[in-house]
């Protein structure tokens, strides 16, 4: 895995967590020395820091069948040019970058290596991620198959077509931020209605966490979920009808809507 940041760092952790068998240590390359000396310890984990060596990319892929680009969009086909003849014939290379299309890397690497486009997001930490895999021309449907079970072993994950990629880094890559927005907001709320910050902070986490967990369990639709803490003529249905004042249908479409265009400005360099 090339760079261990939030993303990197997230399923670098899923596949240390327990349940997940790792049969050869995954090398794993950082920017600095520092986060590489972070990883040190650890059996199933070889971390080598760029700023150390000038080589530890392309040893870190050497005699891999799978190799991971987790750096920022803007720097994946400096990378990829980096390691591009050292990457094994046969290997699948996986990109989780937003905004970087498979022919952008497939023009860095050598004939006979796949390329296949991952968009995961960060819950992939605790095991509990998701991930649209797209296989680029190159990549075979086994060598996708092969993708989809690295990521489900942090999580669940889905096969989609390429041209889908920017519309589920839209929806769950940057979802997590939409909820961690919505908890910031009710714990400021919460916070004005007199209750300190440790329990502003346990009110709105337990919520969340709860309903999360109590969607996961049963399985039921959202709003049939909605609807049972929604008393007739109670008081949610007042806050909830002041909060659908704000048209969430328009407001949710116009914030993935720009987060494409995001994606479609990356793909051209910009
Ligand atoms: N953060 C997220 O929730 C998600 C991020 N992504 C994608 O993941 C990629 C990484 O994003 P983040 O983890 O958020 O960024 P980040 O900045 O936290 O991580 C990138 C890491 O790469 C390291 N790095 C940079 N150049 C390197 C090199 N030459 N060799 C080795 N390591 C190097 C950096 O030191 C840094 O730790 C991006 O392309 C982004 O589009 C995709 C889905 C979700
Ligand atoms: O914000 C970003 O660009 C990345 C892609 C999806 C989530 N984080």
């Amino acid at each position: 895995m090339i760079g261990v940041g939030s993303m990197g760092g997230a399923i670098l952790a899923g596949l240390r967590g327990p349940g997940v068998r790792i049969e050869h240590p995954i090398t794993v390359t950082t920017r600095s020395a520092a986060s590489a000396a972070a990883l040190a310890g650890d059996e199933r984990v070889v971390a080598l820091a760029a700023e150390d060596d000038p080589e530890a990319n392309r040893r870190a892929v050497r005699g891999a069948g799978l190799v991971i680009l987790a750096v920022k969009p803007w720097l994946i086909a400096e990378v990829t040019r980096g390691i591009a003849d050292a990457v094994e014939p046969g290997a699948v290379v996986v990109s989780v970058a937003a905004g970087v299309p498979s022919t952008a890397i497939e023009a860095e690497l050598p004939p006979g290596v796949a390329v296949v486009r991952a968009m995961p997001n960060t819950p992939s930490h605790i095991g509990r991620g998701v991930t649209g895999i797209a296989g680029g021309a190159s990549a075979s449907a086994e060598q996708v198959a092969l993708v989809q079970r690295l990521f489900e072993t942090v999580g669940a994950a889905i096969v989609v077509r390429e041209d889908q990629i920017n519309a589920v880094a839209a929806v769950s890559g940057s979802g997590p931020a939409y909820l961690f927005l919505y908890a910031e907001h009710m714990i400021a709320a919460a916070e004005r209605l007199g209750f300190d910050a440790e329990q502003a902070r346990l009110l709105v986490q337990q919520t969340v966490v709860g309903s999360a967990e109590l969607w996961a369990a049963g399985g039921e639709d959202p709003a049939e979920l909605r609807r049972r803490v929604t008393s007739p003529k109670g008081t949610t249905e007042q806050a909830v009808a002041v909060l659908q004042e704000a048209d969430w249908g328009a407001l949710f479409d116009r914030a993935l809507a720009a987060n494409i265009r995001r994606s479609e400005e990356l793909e051209r360099g910009e």
